[in-house]
C-alpha cells in the first residue's frame, strides 16, 4: 500500500506524527510520503488517503490545510480509502473539531473510513507520535 500523508499543522506536532507514521508504514513494508503542504493535485485514488492534522483557533484547521479542505469540496472521492489522526488538547470545547471537519468532508465526498479515526489528547499523551505509532501499527496489522 501507498499512503498520502496529508498534514495540518502549526506548531509542528502533527508533522512528527506524520514523520513517525511514515516510518512505521516503510517499517511494515509499504510506501508513502508527507505532504507538509497539502494539494489536491497530489491526489492518487489507489493510494491510501492519510490526514494528520490538530486543531487550531476554536476549532478550526490549520493555514496550510484550509485550502486542500476547500479544494476537497468538489472532489469524487469514492473509492478512496482514508485514514484520520487528529490531534488536540480536550480543555477546549472544540476538542480535535479539524479533524472532525475533515472526517465529515471526505466522507460526504464519498471516501471510504478504514478505521475509526483516532484522536489524540496532547494533554495526556505529551509525546503524540508514540501512540499514533502504537495505534497505526495496530491498525496496519488489520488492513
Ligand atoms: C491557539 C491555539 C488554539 C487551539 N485550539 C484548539 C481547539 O480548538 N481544539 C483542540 O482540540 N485543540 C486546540 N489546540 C491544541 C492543538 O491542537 C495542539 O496543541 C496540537 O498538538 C498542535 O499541533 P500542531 O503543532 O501540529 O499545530 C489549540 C492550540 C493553540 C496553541
Amino acid at each position: 500500500m501507498h499512503f498520502d500523508i496529508m498534514v495540518g499543522s502549526v506548531l509542528g506536532a502533527s508533522e512528527y506524527v506524520a514523520e513517525a507514521l511514515l516510518a512505521a508504514i516503510k517499517e511494515a513494508g509499504h510506501d508513502g510520503n508527507c505532504h507538509f503542504d497539502p494539494s489536491i493535485s497530489t491526489l492518487n485514488k489507489d493510494n491510501v488517503l492519510l490526514i494528520c492534522t490538530s486543531t487550531h483557533g476554536a476549532g478550526d484547521l490549520p493555514d496550510n490545510i484550509e485550502s486542500y479542505a476547500k479544494s476537497l469540496e468538489n472532489q469524487d472521492l469514492q473509492g478512496v480509502n482514508a485514514i484520520i489522526v487528529g490531534l488536540g488538547d480536550s480543555s477546549y470545547d472544540t476538542y480535535c473539531g479539524a479533524a472532525m471537519k475533515m472526517e465529515t468532508l471526505i466522507v460526504n465526498q464519498g471516501a471510504t473510513l478504514l478505521t475509526e479515526p483516532l484522536h489524540i489528547d496532547v494533554l495526556n499523551h505529551p509525546i503524540p507520535e508514540d501512540i499514533a505509532v502504537d495505534w497505526f501499527t495496530a491498525q496496519l496489522e488489520k488492513l
